[in-house]
């Protein structure tokens, strides 16, 4: 069969839309052949439900090993600007794995912010083994504080995050047993007051990617508590893909906001079937 797509990306970090209703079944394998087929980070499965006021959008992210993600904030953003094409509406509710999170599309039709959730340091709700929040602990070889920001990630500030070679670094922590689910590994170097680089090894892209929405908050959210940054400001952090704006309020969801670029549409042949 073929399956239709749209191909975005979110600051570098890329991914297909297929419409929810196009494949049912078998969408673990046909996102293992479909992101290496394309290039992509992910497939966004969607499912609009335009009955609803903010519409809702079903989201579902397939990852290029074939794992699913409780949430991506650049797949978010991207879930949006697709929703804003297929509807004219600006406004969305995106149904995650995480929860729901409100998306709005800019009069641009091109930025995109999305309501993150509130970051946490709770262990359990990492999930990470630890007694208490994993801050600024040393683990292998790296000092790092572990965050879920709807995904894990174990955040590591570095002099300069250019010159690393991030994926020997990251991979003993991503598959540390202390990180029960695994976890995304992010480092970040403080530029200047709210301005950071960022530079993430992804879970399930099992890579590194240009951009990743929730690496972007998780290293806001740890500034923040650092007191390297100021809760409620816009804080820009900038993944090799581009820069990303987020905030973190002391109560309340973070957010996030960037930019979306539609590349290209077309089908993917494969060969399962849609039951
Ligand atoms: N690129 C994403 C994060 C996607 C999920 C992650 N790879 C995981 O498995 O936790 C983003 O923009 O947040």
């Amino acid at each position: 069969m073929n399956v239709p797509y749209r191909q975005y990306h979110g600051t570098g970090n890329a991914f297909a839309v297929v419409e929810a209703a196009a494949l049912e079944t078998d969408r673990a394998a046909f996102a293992q052949s479909a992101c290496a087929e394309l290039g992509v980070d992910g497939i966004l499965f969607l499912e609009l439900d335009p009955e609803t006021d903010p519409t809702r959008v079903g989201f579902t992210l397939y990852q290029p090993d074939g794992s699913t993600a409780e949430m991506c904030g650049n797949g978010a953003r991207v879930a949006a600007r697709w929703a804003h094409e297929q509807t004219g509406n600006r406004k969305f509710r995106l149904d995650t794995p995480a929860g729901d999170r409100l998306a709005d599309v800019d009069a641009d039709q091109t930025n995109v912010t999305v309501e993150m959730g509130e970051p946490t340091f709770e262990p359990a709700e990492i999930p990470v083994e630890s007694e208490g929040p994993m801050i600024e602990e040393p683990f292998e070889g790296l000092t790092i504080s572990a965050v879920n920001t709807g995904v894990p990630h174990a955040v590591a500030f570095l002099r300069s995050v250019e010159e690393v070679a991030l994926e020997a670094m990251a991979q003993p922590i991503r598959y540390a047993d202390e990180f029960p689910a695994g976890t995304n590994v992010t480092v970040a170097e403080y530029v200047g007051p709210n301005e950071f680089r960022q530079r993430t090894y992804e879970r399930g892209v099992e890579g590194e990617t240009q951009s990743c929405g929730t690496g972007a908050v998780a290293i806001a959210a740890v500034a923040v508590r650092q007191e390297l940054a100021e809760a409620g400001t816009p804080i820009e952090v900038s993944p090799p893909g581009g820069t990303l704006t987020v905030t973190v309020p002391t109560d309340g969801p973070a957010t996030l906001a960037g930019p979306t670029v539609f590349e290209r549409e077309g089908t993917v042949e494969f060969e399962g079937a849609n039951r």
